[in-house]
């Protein structure tokens, strides 16, 4: 028989499925709202004009094509590093911030995961919210971690179970590894407050674990690239040495480029070198050395005054329409079809992606009947949603709870 006979059929990937199965469906109402990419009004892929210039200016640079060091286009580390952490940011000013280039925020999260399963010193136990982001649970395993589970949304409020989430971080065994959302949680869209925020850092703190913080869409959540940060640069300033893994992919609109970093806050720079000897002894046999491409484009908007006025007003715009989104599905439900059910979560909640609390079965009604595609968990991404649908999708929703 063939070498391969023993090979099973795996399922469709729980987000990317989604799309699959939208491509399929002919009719023209159809709407997809499961992967978390931006979409602007006209329903269209959205590349940032600040994006555009730099490419051109990039090529025009007539740049070579060899390879990237190990750890990435300097220029890029450096300026992301500024964008996470603060220009003011102690640990950066010491020379203590080990940063690599990664093939955006999965690249990062497992090169993270890597590390911490060879030198995380007391657990190799992560605990990560209840829900998270679903490719979260399988890097981790994959990177030799056990994924625990930390409790997070109150299905009875759509929001934060703030006290649940404290007593269960509270709770683990002492030195485990916390991953945090930096902002924009998906899939739920619910963040801590500021000063829940500060109440965590002094949570983990006291409990002796690592923070570990993925934070994928800064500036997209609220569209300010500082507010959404708060959460990380309170923890630096607290002391905390985070792991901390960025992405481009949504902030940037730079999904296929795969543009993303993991960093390490170390205690001295001496460890820092440590550190970094070791990441690249990570990254080398992983995939030797990342694409140049979209770290240039990064490191060019960060870097070039002008370029950077303008990404911080692209990615408020982004952020903008999601919120308005928010609050016209709400208004259709509300207003229109008088619906008896609270949907005050649909504009409480923040960033690409809104945790409906529709039930599977609702889920599977609104698209073999609603043409409306949406991932198992109810989980719907707002940037999938345009003036011209949010009508339709208001009646979809309805018809499916009513
Ligand atoms: C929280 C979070 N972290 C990391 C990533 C990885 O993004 P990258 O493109 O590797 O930089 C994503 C992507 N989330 C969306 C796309 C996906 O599932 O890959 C999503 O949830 O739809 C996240 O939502």
């Amino acid at each position: 028989s063939s070498t391969w006979a023993n090979v099973p059929m795996g399922p469709p990937d729980a987000i990317l499925g989604v799309t699959e199965a939208f491509k399929r469906d002919t009719d023209s109402r159809k709407m997809n709202l499961g992967v978390g990419a931006y979409r602007d009004d006209a329903g269209k892929p959205f590349v940032l004009s600040c994006v555009r210039k730099a490419e051109a200016q990039i090529m025009k640079d007539l740049l070579d094509k060899e390879y990237a060091g190990i750890t990435g286009v300097p220029e890029f580390t450096k300026a992301a590093a500024i964008l996470a952490y603060g220009a003011e940011s102690a640990p950066l000013k010491e020379g203590r911030v080990a940063i690599t280039q990664s093939i955006s925020g999965t690249g990062a999260l497992r090169i993270g995961g890597e590390f911490l399963a060879r030198f995380f010193p007391s657990s190799k136990k992560i605990f990560v919210p209840t829900p998270t982001w679903g490719n979260h649970i399988p890097i981790f395993k994959d990177s030799g971690l056990e994924v625990v589970h930390y409790k997070y949304f109150d299905k009875k409020t759509n929001g934060l179970d703030f006290e649940g989430m404290v007593n269960d971080i509270k709770n683990a065994p002492k030195g485990s590894i916390v991953l945090l959302h930096a902002c924009a949680h998906n899939p739920t869209g619910v963040d801590p407050s500021e000063a829940q925020w500060d109440e965590l850092s002094k949570v983990v703190r006291d409990a002796g674990h690592f923070p570990f913080f993925d934070m994928a869409y800064q500036g997209f959540a609220s569209g300010d690239i500082n507010k959404d940060a708060y959460g990380v640069r309170k923890f630096v300033a607290d002391g905390h040495q985070v792991a901390l893994s960025q992405s481009f992919a949504k902030n940037m609109g730079l999904y296929g480029e795969r543009t993303g970093s993991f960093s390490l806050v170390c205690a001295s720079a001496e460890e820092k070198a440590r550190v970094d000897s070791q990441i690249k002894i990570v990254v080398r046999p992983m995939y030797s050395n990342p694409p140049v491409n979209g770290a240039r484009i990064v490191a060019s908007v960060l870097s070039n005054p002008e370029l950077y006025q303008e990404w911080l007003g692209e990615v408020k715009l982004m952020a903008d329409r999601i919120i308005t989104m928010r609050n016209q599905l709400k208004n259709h439900l509300v207003n229109d079809h008088k619906s008896k059910l609270n949907w005050d979560h649909i504009t409480n909640q923040i960033g690409m992606f809104c945790y409906t609390g529709l039930t599977p079965e609702q889920v599977e009604k609104l698209k073999n009947e609603h043409h409306v595609y949406l991932t198992k968990d109810g989980r719907i991404s707002v940037a999938g949603i345009s003036s011209k649908n949010v009508a339709y999708l208001a009646q979809a929703i309805h018809d499916v709870t009513k």
